[in-house]
């Protein structure tokens, strides 16, 4: 099976163009968790598959290292989105990508005629009360206190498809992610279980974070994380709605415009091709 290895900020996957015909099992779950494998397979935080659409130029889907599938995923989709552009599968400017989030739209920024960027309208965030149980009946965002193992964290639940639990802190340094992240991820709070982002807000225009991903744990980068903050920092008061938010693998530029749209603008690199022989489980 034909791969390309891709990543935003450090945020790494291994993109299948199946939508060529690729034949292979349909169990993702699994073929998920055995090539994302940073021993045994290629290494990944996730597995993004491309399938026709029948109302999109594409169909992605993203499938985290531990197997499951979320709805969206912001680092990918400005993968996918340059991937399809410079091999001419959709020579468009803008990408019409159907996701289990809905359809989501990346514009690609070119400079002599290559991707510099990809700007991505990442919809409105969509606060169901289904996805985060926290949401007010209004579906605006709710703040809440989430206790775990017996200490108190102020939380603001945000969904951009995928749900995420921004904690505003002093000192990001100071968080011992790799403890409290999994606790928060499988709080009972959230049925979906959720993405987890801890946020220090550096000035009104900038923040930094860090992130433990839903299905996937730590990771350089997370942009519909990022898109979360953004959402959380304005409803907190504390950032404006344009904002640079730095994470471990570097920064994105996110606005939620007066549209009530987000808009996350970012790199992707393509790093190798390979063919992968799938295990005959
Ligand atoms: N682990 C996430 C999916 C990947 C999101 C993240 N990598 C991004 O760039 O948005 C979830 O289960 O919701």
């Amino acid at each position: 099976m034909l791969f390309t290895k891709v990543h935003g900020l450090g945020n790494d996957f291994i993109l299948v163009n199946a939508g060529i015909g690729e034949r292979f099992p349909d169990d993702y779950a699994t073929l998920a968790k055995e090539m994302c494998d940073r021993k045994f397979g290629i290494g990944a935080d996730g597995l993004v598959l491309l399938l026709d659409s029948g109302v999109a130029d594409v169909r992605m889907r993203i499938i985290n290292s531990d197997g499951t599938e979320a709805e969206m995923c912001g680092n990918a989709i400005r993968c996918v989105a340059q991937y399809l552009y410079e091999h001419n599968i959709v020579r468009k400017e803008q990408i019409k990508v159907e996701t289990l989030a809905g359809i989501i739209v990346p514009q690609v920024i070119l400079k002599n005629g290559m991707v510099e960027a990809i700007k991505v309208d990442m919809g409105e965030p969509r606060l169901q009360r289904a996805e985060i149980p926290m949401v007010g009946e209004a579906g605006q965002v709710v703040n809440d206190t989430l206790e775990v193992d017996g200490q108190k964290f102020y939380i603001t639940a945000v969904s951009m498809g995928n749900p995420h639990c921004v904690i505003f802190v002093e000192d990001i340094a100071s968080i011992p992610l790799h403890m409290i992240g999994p606790r928060i991820e499988y709080h009972p709070a959230f049925p979906k279980k959720t993405n987890v982002e801890f946020v220090q807000v550096l000035n009104p225009q900038e923040v930094r974070m860090v992130v433990w991903e839903r299905g996937a744990g730590p990771t350089l980068a997370c942009g519909t994380g990022a898109c979360a903050v953004a959402v959380a920092g304005v409803l907190n008061g504390l950032t404006e709605k344009k904002v640079t938010v730095h994470l471990p693998g570097g920064p994105l530029q996110i606005e939620w415009a007066d549209n009530g749209k987000v808009y996350m603008t970012g790199p992707a690199r393509e790093v190798f091709h390979g063919e992968y022989t799938v295990y005959k489980s």
